[in-house]
């Protein structure tokens, strides 16, 4: 499996946020993006999702199974600061709907509810509304999002948000496996994931978008 994005730029309204963003990605590597508020990091998460189009350039996949073509998205998980779950639904509810919904993509199996409620701290909670649970305990069940159905690329806007150091350590477990499974990942976040030897983007907003920022 390879990401790769070539001369991205993207634009919010009348503004170029970045240009000239390119990178690589291949089985078991990461990309760490940081920056100040508005600085353009899920911007450009949004964009390898294809959430937003880009001004220009473009963003691909390749590898087995993947067919020529195909859109990164398609193989991705995209994790946004909002928890996309149904406040009235249950746990279990909501993670079945995303289940059925998003199905694995090639080359992987996923996890069932129960175990993935499990693997996030959480297990025999998952009959209670989402909206009845803390804002830590919604983001957990977020994160179970990613176990529930298989995709190879994990795209994680301020993952961490709300979490408590034990689930920030559970996370960067969960990523490390992901990896270590071949996967890839891309993060934006204000506080470290602990991944070791993940590439870094600092991102500078309006200011750097004539800056070349990728070694
Ligand atoms: N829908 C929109 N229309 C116009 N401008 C937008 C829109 N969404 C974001 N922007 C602008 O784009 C810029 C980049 O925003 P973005 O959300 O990508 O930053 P960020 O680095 O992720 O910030 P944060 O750390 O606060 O999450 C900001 O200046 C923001 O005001």
């Amino acid at each position: 499996m390879l990401l790769t994005a070539e001369s991205l730029a993207a634009r919010r309204g009348e503004d170029l946020i970045f240009v000239n963003v390119s990178f690589r990605l291949g089985r078991g590597e990461a990309l760490v993006l940081t920056g100040p508020n508005g600085s353009g990091k899920s911007t450009l998460l949004r964009v390898i999702a294809g959430l937003l189009p880009a001004e220009t350039g473009h963003v691909s996949i390749a590898g087995e199974g993947v067919e020529s073509g195909s859109r990164p998205g398609e193989f991705s998980h995209y994790l946004g600061h909002r928890n996309a779950m149904k406040k009235e639904l249950t746990v279990g509810e909501n993670l079945r709907f995303w289940q059925v919904f998003l199905g694995d993509a090639p080359g992987g199996s996923a996890m069932t509810i129960e175990d993935a409620a499990d693997t996030v701290g959480l297990g025999g909670i998952t009959h209670l509304p989402f909206g009845y649970l803390s804002a830590g305990q919604q983001r957990r069940f977020a994160i179970a999002k990613l176990l529930v159905a298989y995709r190879p690329i994990w795209i994680l806007d301020e993952p961490t948000a709300a979490l408590d150091a034990s689930a920030d350590r559970m996370f960067a477990d969960l990523v490390t496996r992901h990896l270590a499974a071949g996967g890839i990942a891309l993060a934006a976040t204000h506080q470290p994931l602990g991944l070791e030897g993940a590439q870094q983007l600092r991102m500078t907003g309006f200011a750097g978008v004539d800056a070349e920022v990728w070694a």
